[in-house]
């Protein structure tokens, strides 16, 4: 991906070519097959897509817990402080991922919260303990001090008596609080990037609208960069600047989120906007497009979407592999039909 310089400046994390590989008996799952992304300083990058199309495998190999037989190649660049002062870009696939400098960032620069809160705390001690170890590890070695960051974080997220929260065990709190708590739990250590996997699908509506909320002014107020997956276009319109729209591994449509929704131009976005009736309103959650997602392993050449595509070329867009392309400025598809890759183009208007 190119880009200008002020822009380059800005970008906190990169991605470039990032694969994830199982090596299975039955062949080679691509679950995630040559990415490149970038995360800005202070931006929200939404990933969509449907279910099985590598959104969080690719997180996963942001942290470099990837499991086995997984296979991580490519490059991972993210912007770090130096504790001496001033940045320093360190390439995470290069570092081994059960070494210190890793655990170092995991939680620290880079922190996760996801869907099921239960699986980020120990159910066998308490809210406050569990904060704590997080802010002793990386934050300060004196345990009042932690134990005062940890009822302010808890504040912060707009817990009621973060006093005696901390006290609490995680199956005393409701959904929404047990989300509140990991989310302070991830912001203890004032990670430079949050990445949230779908971290308000098991909420009801208005708790989900308070989580959303919380983390837009947690990413305003502390220059936060998000990376906010979801399947959910309603939740990508409302939390991302930027959007990358993933289809069996690969980013098939990157860009800003305004011209997503307002001039997409690969046909499986437009498949994905058009299988909402109305953003903004009723039911939000995507609805099948027709077919199914191909598994990925043993694939054919070409676009991993031309078994379900309304505009697929037979010769065209089955003979081989196809680019990211940029055809506007910061406005990148993968799609032969589109934009001065091919004359066809028209035939996706
Ligand atoms: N540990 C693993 N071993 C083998 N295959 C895996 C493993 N984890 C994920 N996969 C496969 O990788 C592909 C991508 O999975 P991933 O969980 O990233 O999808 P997703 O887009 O996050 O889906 P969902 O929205 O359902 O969470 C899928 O085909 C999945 O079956």
């Amino acid at each position: 991906m190119k880009g200008n310089t002020a822009e380059a400046d800005a970008v906190i994390l990169e991605m470039k070519d990032v694969k994830v590989h199982f090596h299975l008996d039955e062949g080679v799952l691509k679950a995630v097959d040559g990415i490149d992304l970038r995360i800005k300083r202070g931006k929200t990058l939404g990933i969509v897509g449907e279910s099985g199309c590598g959104k969080s495998v690719t997180s996963q190999a942001l942290l470099r817990i990837v499991p086995s037989p997984g296979r991580v190649e490519g490059e991972i660049k993210l912007k770090r402080m130096r504790p001496e002062g001033g940045l320093e870009e360190v390439d995470l696939i290069r570092l081994d991922p059960r070494g210190k400098e890793i655990r170092d960032i995991r939680g620290g620069e880079i922190a996760m919260i996801f869907q099921e809160p239960m699986k980020a705390f120990s159910p066998i001690h308490t809210i406050g303990n569990q904060i704590m170890e997080a802010i002793l590890l990386h934050e300060t070695d004196d345990k009042e001090e932690a134990y005062r960051i940890g009822v302010e974080i808890l504040r912060k997220v707009g817990m009621s008596n973060p006093e005696q929260r901390m006290g609490e065990y995680p199956h005393q709190l409701s959904g929404g609080m047990r989300q509140r708590a990991m989310i302070a739990m991830a912001l203890s250590c004032h990670p430079s990037v949050l990445i949230a996997d779908e971290p308000t699908t098991a909420l009801d509506v208005t708790v989900q609208a308070q989580v959303l909320q919380l983390i837009n002014d947690l990413k305003e107020s502390r220059d936060t960069s998000v990376i906010f997956i979801t399947h959910d276009l309603g939740v990508i319109a409302e939390m991302s600047d930027d959007v990358a729209v993933m289809y069996l591994g690969k980013v098939v449509e990157y860009t800003d989120v305004d011209t997503l929704f307002h001039a997409p131009k690969h046909p499986y976005t437009k498949a994905l906007l058009n299988s909402i009736p109305t953003i903004g309103r009723g039911n939000r959650r995507l609805e099948s497009i027709e077919g199914t997602v191909p598994f990925p392993m043993n694939l054919p050449k070409g676009c991993g979407f031309y078994t379900r595509c309304k505009h697929a070329v037979d010769g065209m867009c089955n003979r081989e592999d196809i680019p990211l392309t940029e055809i506007e400025e910061g406005h990148f598809v993968r799609c032969v039909l589109v934009g001065g890759q091919d004359a066809r183009k028209e035939a996706v208007r």
